[in-house]
């Protein structure tokens, strides 16, 4: 995290983006599996969502929340979003995951 940053709720999730031409979700960064999936507060007021694969390490996913998201909760344990070109999914690992991290979210989204 950026310096004036603070993790406000971590789950483990597998990151998904909608490859609108086939029409199937891909594991963002190619490798299947979980990521841990932070929701970081900046001092500033703004929010990002940031994922490291547990194996790759690699940063799978980091979204800065614009106001407005319409945040989807598709199941109990998938939720997605849609934003410019892409649309996003997280497949959590347990229904408690899904609703810590949409509580988070929705939290976020109430200030901006
Ligand atoms: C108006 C609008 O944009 N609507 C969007 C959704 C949306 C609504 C409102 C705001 C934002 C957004 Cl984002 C839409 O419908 N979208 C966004 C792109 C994809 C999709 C379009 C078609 C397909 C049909 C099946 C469905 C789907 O993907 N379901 C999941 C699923 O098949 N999987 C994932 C898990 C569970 C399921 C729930 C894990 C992996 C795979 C699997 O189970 O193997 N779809 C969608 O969600």
């Amino acid at each position: 995290m950026a310096d004036g940053e603070q993790s406000i709720g971590q789950v483990k999730a597998i990151v998904l983006l909608y490859d609108d031409n086939s029409k199937k979700w891909m594991p963002s960064g190619g490798v299947q599996g979980f990521s841990l999936v932070h929701l970081y507060e900046n001092v500033n007021g703004s929010y990002r969502i940031v994922g490291h694969h547990c194996q790759t390490r690699q940063v799978v996913i980091n979204f800065s929340i614009p106001k407005g998201l319409n945040y989807h909760e598709a199941t109990p344990t998938f939720h997605q979003w849609r934003f410019k070109q892409l649309v996003y999914g997280l497949n959590f690992g347990s229904e408690e995951d899904a609703a810590v991290f949409s509580a988070a979210v929705k939290g976020a989204l109430c200030t901006l």
